[in-house]
């Protein structure tokens, strides 16, 4: 901002135009002010510095105002959207202040509004949103008992609310929603996970008031009371509601009709996965930020927009409510056997993004090619339904009853719009010739023009023997008749000069003028008569946008569970069995993704773990076995095969059991959180914390090396005693993977824990990795053999060698007895035992006693006596 004035300042005053922008960004101090001037949007002072470094975009001044030099930076008006796109993936807002009044008429500046406030969270125009990933605004609140949660896909038209109860459930659902902007009530305390994100504004405390909050959502649904939405008795949700209607009242300065109801959709139902568990799964991002190769990368063969963005909706939130997961399993293979998801997607090809074009229906921005895609979708109905007719599958004949017929409204686009629409409604031409009588006239007024004025054109070189003459029209000018210099002496009297050339004289008649009126008027008239038409178009379609919501949302399930056929087909994948006993039966299970990328044939591989208390069969398996063996992805592809079928998809197995499931926990050392400053062995602590404080009976848990973070003993000791914990008390199903053979010690009888091992066998001087997984534990470990494959120098693996033999032949001493004695020992030095001087010198020393220069030169002497 420029620098304040005082009644004192002798510096000169502003400029209007300044002024008039200084009170725009007065009202706007927290986001970048596109202020429009003619053809361009510029920025001025602080904005322009900091679009300039956003957007790479030259930084320049424009005279001055107030004594000083006014930095500046602009994007032409024509291509404002990709530098919004850019700036709000970015993270930033932008108010946009439009010229309002007319330059033409206006006396003195015209005059400018901000008409709308383009925030990350709240886009709905097609160039500035992701396809196939939702752009959600959330509103967060808390109180004692937890946090409110509020969130809107303004583009897809959902409003949806939860209450959580922790930090840590907190962290799974912005980690599962991955909202695109979070509002936040300016107070200390909030959790990292909700401050350390983009997009972040924080907002006045009191806009998160839950009195305030109900009364603004029953203004804003025109309600008594909120029973309906079953959201009463959830005050830190409608808290959270309300300070997230209030701000998108405030950027989007328009109605809202298409936000027509606000829905829980609570924790309970959805077996739970905290980040780091999505993280770790890699369902749609991996860890190093790709997303091809991922789950969603794998299972989403959706073809419309929509259904890709629902498919990434149930992958992130697997339901724990078998009866609609069976009912989505048995539409996907009703859909197989009846072979109608071929015909279905074929159709659907065709049906573009039909749930944001509803929105932009009801926001009243859509552009004619968005109502011509509706006719299209709309016209494709009565096909779809007879398609999936005889399709015997309950949630198949509840989607075609959402569907609806809509037979009027796609007659009625039918009728009113022309085979392929213009992209924007300005310059006309959207509707048929036959839909509007008026219009009709008005353009027949124009059309009819170019005959006129070949007639007039005839009539005159006739009349007046002037063979050159010539009929004409420009802008500026308007229509003239044209009459070369060598006969202008020709021209009749009743020619008015209206502009003269080097080579020509051009004039005008009374009959030419009269005609000018009439058809300038009438293209004007045809123009303003086709945006009434299109106003009431849209008027009409909004009086049914809740069936037609409906309809699009079963169109995008539709999509979605035909794409699951074609993949379970495509892939080989089975339909899992899902039952109320307490197990985890996989049968030739493969990992989904692993399986795609590999070149080689994948190893298929079976798990059986056993929920049942009193069962003979294990809870927990041990996995051991080399290096690039494969216990990550055995681990993963169970984890991967019980969230699919818990979505309702086939999965890649030959046959699956699957009891129920609360939650999927996982711990598998994927880098470190340097990003929220934590090291890679606190990362590793925390999440294991959380799964031993949050594991139930129902629970999958897998376990990665940990311990791996520290010096071998304390990572024994931690492996050890959280595997114990889990069996015993978690008592949740574990598969627990380690390079601490002393774990497989913890197999006993009874203890319902098992070991299985995967193998390589040695070649002479190849390592050739089996990846099949076996009963027992691994036998030996390989490290040096895969520090060979990876290509570590000869004389660091001959001295490697050595050292290992020679630890081998010390024997215990080097690998430490594994009795709780020892672990609990305080004195632990990693496999080198320091010399006993040392140690008796070290005896010999009382801290208490030491200054710290003492201390550092009895730390000398410790070293030169190891
Ligand atoms: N069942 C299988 N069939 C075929 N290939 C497999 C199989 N399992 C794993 N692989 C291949 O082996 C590679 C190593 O697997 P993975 O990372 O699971 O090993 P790991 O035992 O966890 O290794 P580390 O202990 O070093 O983490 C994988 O990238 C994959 O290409």
């Amino acid at each position: 901002m420029p620098p304040g004035r005082t009644t004192l300042d002798k510096t000169p005053e502003h400029t209007p135009l300044m002024k008039q922008f200084f009170a725009a960004k007065a009202e706007h101090p927290d986001v970048l002010l596109f202020f429009r001037m003619g053809d361009f949007y510029e920025l001025f002072y602080d904005d322009a510095r900091r679009a300039a470094k956003l957007l790479d975009i030259t930084l320049t001044q424009r005279g001055s105002s107030g004594g000083a030099p006014i930095p500046m930076a602009g994007v032409p008006h024509h291509s404002a959207e990709g530098y919004l796109a850019r700036l709000v993936a970015l993270g930033e807002s932008v108010a946009i202040c439009e010229q309002v009044g007319d330059p033409a008429t206006s006396k003195g500046l015209v005059e400018r509004r901000v008409v709308r406030i383009v925030t990350p969270g709240t886009v709905t125009d097609e160039a500035l949103l992701s396809e196939r990933r939702d752009t959600l605004l959330l509103a967060l609140s808390r109180g004692r008992s937890g946090y409110g949660l509020a969130w809107a896909d303004l583009a897809g038209g959902r409003f949806l609310v939860n209450e959580v109860a922790g930090d840590d459930a907190l962290e799974a659902e912005l980690a599962r929603l991955d909202p695109a902007e979070v509002l936040l009530p300016d107070e200390e305390g909030w959790p990292p996970c909700a401050t350390a994100r983009g997009g972040l504004r924080r907002r006045a405390p009191w806009l998160f008031d839950a009195d305030s909050g109900r009364r603004q959502l029953l203004r804003f649904f025109g309600l008594h009371d909120l029973g309906a939405f079953g959201i009463e008795d959830r005050p830190q949700a409608i808290a959270a509601a309300g300070a997230l209607l209030g701000y998108v009242e405030e950027t989007q300065k328009q109605r809202l009709p298409h936000l027509t109801s606000i829905a829980v959709e609570s924790s309970d139902g959805a077996i739970a996965m905290n980040a780091a568990t999505r993280r770790h799964l890699e369902l749609d991002t991996r860890v190093d930020g790709e997303q091809k190769h991922t789950l969603l990368g794998v299972l989403d063969s959706t073809v419309t927009p929509m259904g890709g963005r629902l498919l990434r909706r149930w992958l992130h939130r697997p339901l724990r409510d078998r009866g609609v997961v069976g009912q989505r399993q048995h539409a996907v293979a009703a859909l197989i056997d009846g072979g109608e998801e071929r015909d279905l997607r074929e159709r659907f090809r065709a049906l573009g993004d039909v749930e944001r074009i509803l929105s932009r229906i009801a926001l009243r921005s859509a552009r004619p090619r968005d109502l011509s895609t509706l006719r299209d979708a709309l016209d494709m109905l009565p096909d779809v339904r007879a398609l999936l007719a005889p399709v015997d599958s309950p949630r198949l004949q509840a989607l075609v009853d959402s569907l609806g017929e809509h037979a009027a409204q796609a007659a009625l686009l039918a009728d009113a719009l022309v085979e392929q629409p213009p992209v924007l409604a300005r310059d006309g031409g959207v509707f048929a010739d036959g839909f509007d009588v008026e219009l009709a006239e008005l353009r027949r007024l124009s059309t009819h023009a170019d005959q006129f004025l070949l007639d007039l054109e005839a009539r005159e070189r006739e009349a007046t023997g002037i063979a050159t003459l010539k009929v004409g029209y420009n802008r500026v000018h308007g229509y003239y008749i044209e009459v070369g210099k060598a006969h202008a002496a020709k021209a009749p009297t009743h020619y008015t000069r209206r502009q003269t050339l080097t080579n020509a004289e051009r004039y005008i008649t009374e009959e030419l003028k009269g005609f000018e009126d009439k058809v300038l008027s009438a293209r004007e008239r045809a123009l303003a008569r086709e945006r009434l038409l299109y106003e009431q178009l849209l008027d009409e379609l909004n009086l049914h946008l809740e069936s037609l919501k409906r309809c699009a949302a079963a169109l995008a399930e539709l999509d979605v569970l035909a794409g699951l056929a074609e993949r379970a087909q495509a892939l080989d994948w089975a339909r899992p069995e899902l039952v109320d006993a307490p197990c985890l039966e996989i049968e030739r299970g493969r990992h989904p993704v692993v399986e795609t990328v590999r070149e080689e044939p994948f190893e298929p591989n079976d798990l059986v773990l056993d929920g049942d208390p009193a069962g003979d069969r294990p809870r927990m398996l041990v996995i051991t076995g080399p290096n690039m063996g494969g216990k990550s992805t055995y681990m993963r592809q169970n984890a991967l095969i019980v969230l699919l079928a818990y979505i309702g998809s086939f999965v890649p197995a030959a046959r699956a059991r699957i009891g129920p499931i609360d939650r999927i926990l996982t711990r598998i050392g994927a880098g470190d959180d340097l990003a929220r400053g934590q090291s890679t062995f606190m990362v590793e602590m925390s999440e294991t914390s959380h799964i031993l404080h949050h594991a139930t009976a129902q629970s999958l848990v897998l376990m990665d090396e940990i311990g791996r973070g520290t010096s071998t003993y304390d990572g024994l000791a931690l492996a050890e005693a959280c595997a114990r914990h889990l069996a015993e008390h978690n008592r949740c199903y574990t598969l627990f993977a380690t390079h601490y053979f002393e774990l497989t010690a913890l197999a006993t009888p009874g203890s319902g824990i098992a070991n299985v091992h995967l193998d390589a066998v040695e070649h002479g001087d190849a390592l050739v990795f089996m990846h099949a997984v076996k009963p027992g534990p691994a036998n030996r470990s390989f490290g040096l053999q895969v520090a060979a494959l990876a290509g570590l120098p000869k004389p660091v693996l001959r001295q490697a060698r050595a050292r290992l033999a020679e630890l081998e032949q010390q024997g215990p001493a080097a690998s430490p007895p594994m009795s709780p004695e020892t672990l609990d020992a305080p004195q632990q030095f990693g496999l080198f035992a320091p010399s006993s001087a040392a140690l008796e010198a070290l005896a010999g020393i009382d801290p208490d006693e030491l200054t710290p220069k003492q201390a550092l030169e009895a730390l000398y002497r410790l070293k030169a006596l190891s």
